[in-house]
């Protein structure tokens, strides 16, 4: 992105906003390069006061952009659409999609337009720099897919995918974010049981959690490879880890994987 191009968050919740300081966070652009709408914007003061364009108005947004950022939730969208069609630029936008469910195919047909569209599924992470994202089109020119890539790739890491596989994309990735949170909230309860302080057992319980993680990225390992390497013969790593596994531990989290992804399909409702 250069210092003349701006990006208008349409739908500034949960993700939208983690995506705008995401990427001023990582120097991509200024505060001042994005526009931030949400119907409510008294809860955007904030953003405001650090130099974001903060507005209800999505057409003036949208006039202004290069690239138009949706990320407002599917029940949304099509209202959303209609609202902004007669300000949209076909050949001189990039539309990218964060919606959950929505094809790029749904997006164009509600629209009749020929809109170029890139959908992203980046997940809360993207705050910090850490997201998991992973990118589809179907009609994207390379030029635009490299431009949504060198977005994202600033805010973490991003692969590129088929469009087919989006919505379990959103459970493995999205979704996921939520599934490995409880799991460190379950650890640290456990640990609060065997004597730790809560803010103690937390901060323990997360910090192992990233150190497993970083075990399987930075060395490129299995975890069975990694779980081997933990559990003593006879030890109490085994104990415990078998005891989980009689109770549905990796049953439980293919399972929720499995529901959260058929959901996932089902979140846009056409009218
Ligand atoms: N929350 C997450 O971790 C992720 C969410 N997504 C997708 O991103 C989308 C947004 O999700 P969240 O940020 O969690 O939802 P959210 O409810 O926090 O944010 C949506 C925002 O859109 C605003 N909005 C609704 N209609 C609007 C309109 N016509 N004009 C301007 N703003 C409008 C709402 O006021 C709200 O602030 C969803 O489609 C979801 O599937 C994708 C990846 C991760
Ligand atoms: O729960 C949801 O529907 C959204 C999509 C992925 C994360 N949050």
């Amino acid at each position: 992105m250069n210092s003349q191009q701006h990006i208008s968050i349409l739908g500034s919740g949960n993700i939208g906003l983690s995506l705008a300081k995401g990427l001023v966070k990582a120097g991509i652009c200024k505060p001042q390069q994005i526009s931030l709408t949400r119907r409510n914007i008294a809860a955007l003061s904030q953003y405001a006061e650090q130099g974001y364009h903060v507005s209800d108005n999505n057409l003036r947004a949208v006039r202004k952009a290069d690239i138009v950022v949706l990320a407002v939730l599917p029940q949304q969208l099509n209202k959303l659409l209609d609202e902004i069609k007669p300000s949209l630029k076909p050949d001189k936008q990039l539309l990218i999609s964060v919606i959950s469910g929505v094809s790029c195919a749904d997006i164009r047909q509600h629209l009749d337009l020929n809109v170029q569209i890139i959908r992203a599924m980046p997940n809360t992470a993207i705050a910090i720099g850490h997201s998991m994202t992973c990118i589809a089109t179907d009609n994207g020119t390379n030029k635009n897919i490299n431009l949504a890539r060198s977005l994202f790739d600033t805010v973490g890491v991003t692969i590129q995918i088929n469009e087919e596989l989006m919505t379990s994309a959103t459970a493995l990735c999205a979704c996921g974010i939520a599934f490995f949170l409880r799991s460190i909230r379950a650890a640290s309860q456990g640990g609060t049981e065997i004597g730790f302080h809560a803010h103690d057992a937390l901060k323990m319980a997360a910090q192992t959690a990233k150190g497993a993680a970083d075990l399987l990225l930075q060395l490129a390992s299995h975890p069975e490879q990694e779980i081997d390497k933990v559990t003593s013969p006879s030890g109490c790593t085994i104990a415990g880890l078998n005891e989980m596994e009689h109770h549905g531990f990796s049953s439980a989290m293919i399972k929720g994987i499995r529901l959260s992804a058929e959901k996932a399909g089902d979140l846009y409702k056409k009218d």
